[in-house]
């Protein structure tokens, strides 16, 4: 079995986590787990999203948060731009890296952004130029990647052109978002495998939703597939708004204990991380949703 020796650990918590919680997360926490999570050893934390404040509310602070934070020199801090606006804001607030956000479904791209997907793309070319042009590199997601909440099954010829025309855009590197974690691991390594034709495996990452508990299992079909770079969020935080149903996406921790006995590299401290996972969990009062800090003591 052929893996990785090194994997690139993206940390979505703060983001994707955060955006779904019911109350109101106080800005000096969101700050004190961006903190946690940079100090346990993440290279990339995405810790805010520059989104229209009456979508996602739970994002409004995101100013507020990268102003807060303690930067660590070599950590990139990332934010979501969905238009120029955004773009803007996230510069402002000087978000190391932005990320725009497409899907390869119809109706899950009108209920989340309010537009086709040929419109997304049209917004989202001018976030690329000024992007670049102020140099600031550009991720690309793609969501409902192996399922739509609205339309099922997707083919991943759907998730290859929008991948692809995301990655033709200038987008440093494509994330193929199981959405509603309905995927399994063959058909992850199909869908993988039609990017794979268009977008160099190298400038794939992946980043699974763990609500049918298949996560892990389709990360591995990845890395085998020699993909390496993964997406996870720190206890499990999370789901998306506008994906009735979607949970969390897959615990940073249970990555990492995965990633470690496989004998892969990733530069992140896993006591710190369930500490970082136990900080969180204790400040929204919630259960952590990850098995390794729960078998490690966590509540
Ligand atoms: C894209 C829009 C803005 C279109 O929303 P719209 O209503 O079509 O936009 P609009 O251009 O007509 O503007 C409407 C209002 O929003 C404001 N506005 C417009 N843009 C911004 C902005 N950037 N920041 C702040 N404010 C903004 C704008 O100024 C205006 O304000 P008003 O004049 O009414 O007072 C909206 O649909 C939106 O914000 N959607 C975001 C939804 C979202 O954040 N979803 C979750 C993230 S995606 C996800 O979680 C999936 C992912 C990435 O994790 C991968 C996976 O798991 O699959």
């Amino acid at each position: 079995m052929q893996l990785p020796k090194f994997v690139r650990m993206v940390e979505v918590g703060p983001r994707d986590g955060l955006q779904n919680e019911k109350s109101m997360v106080p800005t000096a926490v969101k700050v004190e787990l961006v903190n946690r999570l940079s100090d346990a050893g993440l290279s990339v934390v995405e810790a805010a999203s520059f989104v229209s404040p009456k979508w996602v509310p739970q994002m409004g602070d995101s100013a507020d948060v990268l102003a807060g934070i303690a930067r660590k020199p070599g950590v990139r801090y990332a934010a979501l731009t969905p238009n120029l606006k955004g773009l803007e804001g996230a510069l402002a607030a000087k978000a190391d890296e932005v990320a725009v956000f497409g899907a390869a479904s119809e109706s899950f791209s009108q209920k989340n952004i309010n537009c086709s997907i040929a419109e997304s793309l049209d917004r989202f070319a001018p976030v690329m130029e000024q992007a670049k042009a102020v140099g600031v590199p550009v991720r690309g997601y793609v969501s409902c990647v192996l399922g739509c909440p609205y339309e099922g099954e997707i083919a991943p010829k759907a998730v290859a052109d929008v991948a692809e025309r995301l990655f033709a855009m200038g987008c440093y590197e494509i994330s193929l978002g199981d959405t509603i974690g309905t995927g399994t691991p063959t058909k992850a390594q199909l869908m993988i495998a039609a990017v794979a034709e268009r977008v160099p495996m190298e400038k794939i990452a992946v980043h699974f939703h763990d609500t049918y508990g298949q996560a892990l299992a389709n990360i591995l079909a990845a890395l085998q597939m020699g993909v390496a770079v993964v997406d996870s969020s720190v206890a499990g935080l999370g789901g998306c708004p506008y994906a009735k149903g979607a949970s969390g996406n897959v615990a940073s921790e249970d990555v990492l204990y995965m990633l470690n006995g496989l004998g892969i590299e990733t530069g992140v401290d896993l006591d710190k991380l369930i500490a970082a996972g136990a900080f969180i969990s204790d400040a929204i009062g919630r259960p952590t949703a990850s098995k390794v800090a729960r078998a490690r003591g966590c509540a």
